[in-house]
């Protein structure tokens, strides 16, 4: 592999819909270097299981170029895909079989003995927590159970980098929890792992860089906290008064610290460059200057959603 796990240049893939043009990905630069956990975020329709469509070989670009563990993803489409493992969004385990000869059989057709391809099968069953469950049919187990064995699958044939299109989106708290776990754990193995997700959360709690796409572009690219800082994101504490909070809000915009500061209804929101350390107090002793008394108070941390905010003067959909 050369020193990037993922090159792309000027990527495009324009659809077309009802006569007309639809610019799924609209000339994406990206670069993903080995060993890392990388992100493509962003909202439905943002772009992003096109991407990794084209990436993984199942789509063709229209336009610009897509090099995958060294190899382009038009003219070197079987190596790609040999150094590559695919969990897609869809369920797409083979129903009439077990988990294990579901995984067995990825093996043997990567070119695995049957001895070899049993023995990897079982060990990533085992360290996945699906040994007990591997004579069991797909419907047979749970949804977590039946996503993590997509993942095994995927791995049997040691790939360099997986890939995961929205991996967490059909599975419950818990079990998105658990899959979280797992695929740190390969990652700090030293897996690539390129994942989409239309959660922040996912996004922060897993990857080391994000690109925020939407409408087919790149909208920033980073690490989670680059990205926080280079947008601009802020505190937002919101302080919830008995009574009109518009006289607060003028004394509050004047505090140290605070970029803006207005009233909606009772309630005073103060938009603040971080760290924000005391200027709630400071909010509640205006509040009270003012004969208002406090109902509630609530602090919101710089997060993705802010920084979303800030890039594209739209919340962000999920
Ligand atoms: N086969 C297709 N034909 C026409 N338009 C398509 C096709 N596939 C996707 N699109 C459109 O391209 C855009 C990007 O879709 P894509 O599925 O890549 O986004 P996404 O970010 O993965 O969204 P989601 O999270 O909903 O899967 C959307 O406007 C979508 O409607």
């Amino acid at each position: 592999m050369t020193d990037a796990a993922i090159r792309t240049t000027g990527l495009h893939k324009t659809y077309t819909s009802g006569g007309r043009p639809v610019h799924a990905v609209d000339g994406l630069d990206l670069e993903v270097r080995q060993g890392e956990f990388f992100g493509l975020l962003g909202p439905n329709g943002a772009g992003k299981s096109t991407t990794l469509g084209m990436l993984t070989t199942r789509i063709v670009p229209t336009r610009g170029s897509a090099e995958v563990a060294g190899f382009d993803v038009t003219a070197q489409a079987v190596d790609v895909r040999r150094h590559i493992g695919v969990v897609t969004q869809a369920n797409t385990m083979d129903r009439a079989v077990s988990l294990l000869e579901n995984l067995e059989f990825r093996g043997r057709f990567f070119g695995m003995s049957t001895k070899e391809s049993r023995g990897r099968a079982m060990e990533l069953l085992e360290r996945f927590g699906l040994a007990e469950v591997a004579g069991r049919l797909d419907d047979h187990v749970s949804g977590g159970q039946s996503k993590r064995a997509m993942v095994c699958r995927a791995l049997m044939h040691r790939p360099d980098i997986l890939f995961l299109d929205e991996p967490t989106a059909a599975i419950d708290p818990q079990a998105r929890r658990n899959l979280w776990e797992l695929l740190r754990e390969l990652n700090a193995a030293g897996q690539t792992i390129v994942l989409t997700t239309h959660y922040l959360e996912e996004a922060e709690e897993l990857c080391d860089r994000i690109a925020v796409v939407d409408h087919g572009k790149v909208l920033t690219c980073g690490t989670v906290d680059g990205i926080k800082a280079s947008a601009g994101a802020e505190t937002v504490i919101t302080v919830s008064f008995d009574e009109p909070a518009d006289a607060a809000a003028q004394i509050a915009g004047k505090l140290d610290g605070v970029q803006r500061a207005e009233a909606d209804g009772r309630d005073l929101r103060v938009h603040a460059t971080a760290p924000a350390d005391g200027l709630l107090g400071e909010l509640i002793s205006v509040g009270r200057d003012h004969g208002l008394s406090v109902r509630n108070a609530a602090t919101l941390p710089p997060s993705l959603e802010t920084a979303f905010l800030n890039l594209t003067g739209r919340e962000y959909r999920e």
